[in-house]
């Protein structure tokens, strides 16, 4: 593993009752990038992030995280205290509470700081919620109840509270689907200013927010790497657009979503 690699999956398979869901895939993650995973429907995207998180485990094949440690057989628990954050679709918030107050839950979850669990936050604490507020947008509504933010707001106060528990690698699951065009470019420029410190991995359906934000991107196929590179090697390859809805290259790169 190169010094500068953070994750590393060799050979990865996920069977479910003998159906391999997952076929002997790679996937290396460096330091502070940002990497979408695409494919059609059924591919194993999700099934990569449950490998990575710790709910699946794999039948074979290794995952190497950081200090050369196969988190394979590390329990999901244990796997999120090491730094990998997974943040699912559905949004889990405290509705009741407000923003600042659910960053603040999420950062007293944070090991290193449970032992003030009924002290007051340091100064140090409060400095980072507010930079956290900031960051993704809502430093002027860290007092509104959190259950009345738009949908696309509870997505980002979530991806704040994952933040204060300073994972170094975050996996997301569609993280833009039912947004507004305003909130899907919002999220694009803030995953990226995450990727400045961290390692992202986003799988992805929305095919035009993959083209405005991706650098490098992964395509998988019936448990397999298909294709791996930038947009343009993705966009311009033949077997990609193949397996992309079965149809010719020009129809896959001009449907907005697949
Ligand atoms: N717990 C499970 N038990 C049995 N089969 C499963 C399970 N989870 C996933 N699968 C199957 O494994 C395959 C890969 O699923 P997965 O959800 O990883 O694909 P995906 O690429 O994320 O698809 P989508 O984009 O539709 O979410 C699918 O055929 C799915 O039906």
């Amino acid at each position: 593993m190169s010094q500068n690699e953070i994750l590393q999956c060799r050979d990865v398979t996920v069977e479910f009752d003998g159906f391999k869901a997952v076929q002997g895939m790679n996937l290396d993650l460096h330091k502070g990038e940002l990497r979408f995973l695409i494919g059609p429907n059924g591919a194993g995207k999700t099934t990569m992030l449950d490998v990575i998180c710790g709910k699946v485990k794999p039948s074979s094949g290794r995952v190497t995280f950081g200090e050369k440690v196969d988190i394979t057989k590390k329990p999901e628990h244990q796997i999120a205290e090491m730094g990998i954050g997974r943040k699912f679709q559905a949004p889990s918030i405290f509705s009741s509470m407000t923003v600042l107050e659910n960053l603040e839950i999420a950062m007293r979850q944070k090991r290193s700081v449970a032992a003030t669990l009924f002290a007051r936050l340091s100064s140090e604490a409060k400095d980072r919620l507010h930079h956290q507020l900031d960051m993704i947008g809502l430093g002027d509504k860290s007092g509104h109840r959190a259950g009345g933010l738009s949908h696309g707001e509870k997505q980002w106060l979530e991806i704040g509270m994952m933040l204060l528990q300073e994972p170094e690698v975050l996996l997301l699951d569609e993280p833009v689907a039912g947004m507004t065009d305003k909130e899907t470019d919002k999220t694009g420029e803030l995953l990226h200013e995450i990727a400045l410190k961290r390692s992202v991995v986003v799988v992805e359906h929305d095919m035009e927010f993959v083209r405005n934000f991706a650098s490098k991107v992964t395509v998988m196929h019936e448990g397999k790497l298909l294709k791996e590179g930038s947009m343009e090697d993705v966009q311009g390859d033949e077997r990609v657009a193949e397996v992309y809805l079965g149809k010719r290259r020009d129809d896959y790169a001009s449907r907005s979503t697949a």
